[in-house]
């Protein structure tokens, strides 16, 4: 199958590197024509404002909300998770325009600034294999959003700790050590979204999870899946080097 990565800026070449490592051709999407060759599409971290303007300027957003609006799978990595969210706050004088369909609010830079960026260990049941393998993930938040709201139809998949006075935002400089759980992937249907980064570990449960989504849509619905063992399709990926900088 062809998973398609929006390759407008950010961590797209470390996505299309861990689904080779699966053994899928990820396709670099650059113009909204492209999205009717793939059967799901990954949205990747990086800098969701400047994403925004570039996917404007390429006037995708509205061929990425038909997307999202067929049922196709969709993840969402960070700033990607901010493109999906129905909600954003902490955006940019102006605000930004998003792609939405997530019924859930984020907040864009939720854990503070660039120098604020950590790993942390989650604990993710649903990673789990039938063989009783780890539920845990390591987590890596590069100046992260984080999810503050969700409706009815949102599954909570993840959580991470944070100290209360963080958890609510206050701006009491008191450190407790009271720790609040704040929301860091969600699915929702068709869509999947994580504030952290599993692209950038080697680690590839979290692709996996998503390919059985997609191989899940693609049973219910019999749509279009892509079949291609050619490495050398227009727009794939060619470097297996970590190279991510949001
Ligand atoms: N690593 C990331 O994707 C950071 C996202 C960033 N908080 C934003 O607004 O776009």
């Amino acid at each position: 199958m062809t998973v398609g990565v929006l390759a407008l800026q950010g961590s797209f070449n470390e996505h299309i590197a861990a689904l080779r490592r699966l053994g899928v051709t990820g396709l670099e999407i650059r113009r909204a024509e492209q999205l009717q060759s793939i059967a799901a599409l990954i949205i990747p971290g990086g800098e969701s404002t400047t994403m925004a303007k570039l996917a404007e300027c390429h006037n995708m957003f509205p061929a990425l909300r038909k997307f999202v609006k067929m049922g196709k799978p969709v993840w969402g990595t960070c700033a990607g998770l901010i493109f999906l969210a129905n909600k954003a706050i902490g955006q940019k004088a102006g605000g930004q325009e998003l792609v939405g369909g997530l019924d859930c609010t984020v907040h864009r830079n939720f854990f503070g600034s660039q120098i604020q960026s950590f790993e942390a260990d989650l604990s993710i049941p649903h990673l789990a294999d039938k063989e009783g393998g780890p539920s845990n993930f390591r987590g890596i938040f590069i100046r992260a959003p984080a999810i503050l709201e969700v409706g009815p139809e949102v599954e909570v998949l993840a959580e991470v700790s944070v100290p209360s006075n963080k958890a609510t935002n206050s701006n009491s400089s008191e450190c407790s050590q009271e720790l609040n759980k704040v929301i860091v992937a969600v699915k929702q249907g068709n869509l999947l979204g994580t504030a952290f980064h599993p692209e950038l570990t080697a680690d590839t449960r979290w692709h996996s999870y998503f390919l059985k989504m997609v191989s899940e849509v693609g049973e219910a619905t019999s749509s279009v899946v892509t079949a291609s063992g050619d490495s050398s399709a227009p727009g794939e990926h060619k470097y297996d080097l970590p190279i991510f900088l949001p």
